[in-house]
């Protein structure tokens, strides 16, 4: 199924007839197709529901928001955003797919894959720590997910265990886009309309220094409380966060309040606690740098010890999700 360009408003059906042409469907989805079921969890402007479509019976989370708080909350850029990047990532396992959108006078709707086992941060929380083996598989899978996300020019720049969904495989579904940022397509020097597909910039189109978002305080990177510039390697120093968090059980840069988190991280102010496997240590260590620039890309990532033994690839998708413990 493609996907209309102007949003997922319609999702766009290519069937074959008997003599084998190609007819185009395209399917407008509103309140009346779904059934309502129970509450899955309230953001702050939102609400998300499990629904199942009347017509296929399958299930989706459908996050309603209420138009009337968004606008007086000053949020609507934010609902664009979210739509705008979530229609940007369509296809990838590991983040979460916007099927459709619709609105009646009252709400906004997006219809989102389903992912009935909560949150990543809830597990971790009753596990309290991860072993090697989960960790390893929940932070290839998290890796695979940010690669594919920085090639098609988005930034998440909130990552963190409980943007981090579960399917029904226990496998991760990326999520919350409202606050991404996506890098814009500049038109190529010499003024001639080049190809949008292609030259997605790295860098991004509006101003940098207008920006006022940073992400959740305990992996917010050094750069975004200094000078503001978010880049994808704001993205890495938080993978780094939760790779830490996942192993032992509690994020490396954590203080009795915000401020004082901010101090740490500016001040690289973090330890390994006894028992940390080597591996990671090395692995976390050169995620955790201050210096962006200094932070290991994602395909130097793939390629360190710490994932020697993980096979990245369509196949990271198809195995068993291990035991957790
Ligand atoms: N696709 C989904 N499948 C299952 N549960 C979901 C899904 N999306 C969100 N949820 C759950 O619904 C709750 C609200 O999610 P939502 O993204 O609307 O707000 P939030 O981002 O968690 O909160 P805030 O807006 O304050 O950041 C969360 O607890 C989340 O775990
Ligand atoms: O961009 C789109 O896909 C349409 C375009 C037409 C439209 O009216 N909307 C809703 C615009 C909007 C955004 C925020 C609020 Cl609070 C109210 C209306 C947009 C919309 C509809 C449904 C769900 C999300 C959005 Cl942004």
């Amino acid at each position: 199924d493609d996907w209309a360009e102007r949003g997922a408003a319609v999702h766009v059906q290519r069937e074959a007839d008997a003599n084998g042409n190609v007819q185009i469907k395209t399917i407008k989805k509103g309140v009346k197709d779904f059934t309502f079921g129970r509450i899955l969890g309230e953001g702050s402007f939102s609400t998300v529901v499990a629904a199942t479509d009347r017509q296929t019976l399958r299930e989706y989370a459908i996050k309603i928001l209420d138009k009337r708080h968004i606008i007086k909350e000053k949020k609507v850029k934010y609902v664009n955003i979210e739509k705008n990047t979530l229609n940007r990532l369509g296809d990838h396992p590991g983040i979460v797919r916007l099927y459709y959108t619709f609105q009646d006078e009252r709400s906004l709707y997006f219809v989102l894959d389903l992912a009935p086992n909560g949150e990543l941060f809830s597990v971790l929380k009753k596990l309290g720590t991860l072993n090697m083996e989960c960790t390893q598989y929940y932070s290839a899978q998290l890796l695979d997910a940010v690669d594919y996300m920085h090639n098609h020019g988005v930034i998440h720049r909130d990552l963190k265990p409980e943007n981090i969904l579960l399917d029904e495989n226990m496998r991760i579904k990326v999520t919350d886009f409202g606050t991404a940022k996506l890098l814009g397509v500049r038109k190529p020097v010499d003024g001639t309309a080049g190809d949008s597909s292609d030259n997605i910039s790295s860098i991004p189109i509006e101003d940098e220094r207008l920006n006022s978002f940073v992400g959740t305080a305990e992996y917010v990177s050094p750069e975004l409380l200094t000078d503001k510039a978010a880049g994808k390697s704001s993205d890495i120093w938080a993978f780094g966060c939760i790779l830490y968090q996942l192993l032992c059980g509690k994020p490396p840069f954590k203080a009795s309040n915000e401020y004082q988190t901010f101090q740490k991280i500016i001040k690289l102010e973090y330890s390994f606690p006894a028992g940390f496997p080597q591996v990671a240590r090395d692995l976390v260590s050169k995620l955790l740098a201050t210096d962006p620039l200094k932070r290991l890309t994602i395909e130097q990532i793939k390629a360190h010890p710490f994932f020697a033994d993980v096979v990245f690839g369509p196949t990271l998708w198809s195995r068993k999700a291990p035991r957790l413990a």
